[in-house]
């Protein structure tokens, strides 16, 4: 797997990254959705560099400029449900992507042990498509393994990008012996530590709840 952490530069993305943890300013669901949103906008353009390019005329005005544009069929698959924000981020940039959604929820039969569910799929065909394939938390992997054990059910796409926000490294270690070697992942910072419920410590809480509100 090829790791893309944004964060060993400093960047205005830091600032976004700092309030989506914040204890206080995370309250602001809005803020927190929109904050999501761009840093979907920023990993969708660090991702835009590994595309393939074809040069296409544009007529302008006063004549003809060859521009190298992306000439990838992609498909943009993101994790309901705290997914949504990062999903739409990404889609402000990729304007022309087809959508698939797929949802993954923790099945808690302890506190401490949980399985994942997935329970609801809508994809179109992926046979030799780019897939992007997104979810805000990479915490143990487990996610964002078993969605790709289902999607691959539809299709092979010729390359995975993965786009997460905040990952733990025993999450990216886990990942990367289920991804195929040439999966990018693209990640917008990486935390050291899982507490014994799986979540990301100091990460940002429950990312799914700070977006849509506390779930029964
Ligand atoms: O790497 P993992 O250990 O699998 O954890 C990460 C998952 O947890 C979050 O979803 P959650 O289960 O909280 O669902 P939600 O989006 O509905 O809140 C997140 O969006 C990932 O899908
Ligand atoms: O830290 C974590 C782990 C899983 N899901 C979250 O939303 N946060
Ligand atoms: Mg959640």
């Amino acid at each position: 797997m090829i790791i893309h952490n944004l964060d060993k530069t400093n960047s205005i993305l830091n600032q976004f990254i700092s309030e989506i943890r914040d204890i206080n300013i995370q309250k602001d669901s809005m803020r927190f959705r929109r904050n999501i949103e761009r840093i979907g906008e920023i990993l969708s353009y660090e991702l835009s560099r590994e595309l393939h390019f074809q040069d296409q005329e544009v007529q302008t005005p006063l004549g003809v400029k060859k521009v190298p544009l992306v000439s990838d069929q992609l498909v943009l698959c993101s994790v309901l449900r705290a997914g949504l924000p990062l999903h739409q981020g990404i889609l402000n940039y990729f304007d022309h992507i087809e959508n698939a959604f797929i949802s993954a929820y923790r099945l808690h039969k302890t506190p401490e042990i949980f399985e994942i569910k997935v329970e609801y799929l809508a994809t179109p065909a992926l046979n030799g498509k780019i897939l992007i394939l997104a979810d805000p938390m990479l915490a143990t992997g487990s996610s964002l393994v078993s969605v790709y054990d289902i999607l691959k059910k539809i299709g092979t796409p010729s390359q995975v990008h993965l786009v997460s926000v905040i990952a733990a490294k025993e999450g990216i270690d886990y990942i990367s012996k289920h991804f195929p070697d040439n999966t990018h992942l693209w990640v917008a910072t990486v935390d050291d530590k899982l507490n014994s419920k799986g979540y990301i410590v100091p990460g940002l809480g429950d990312a799914g709840d700070l977006a849509f509100g506390n779930k029964l």
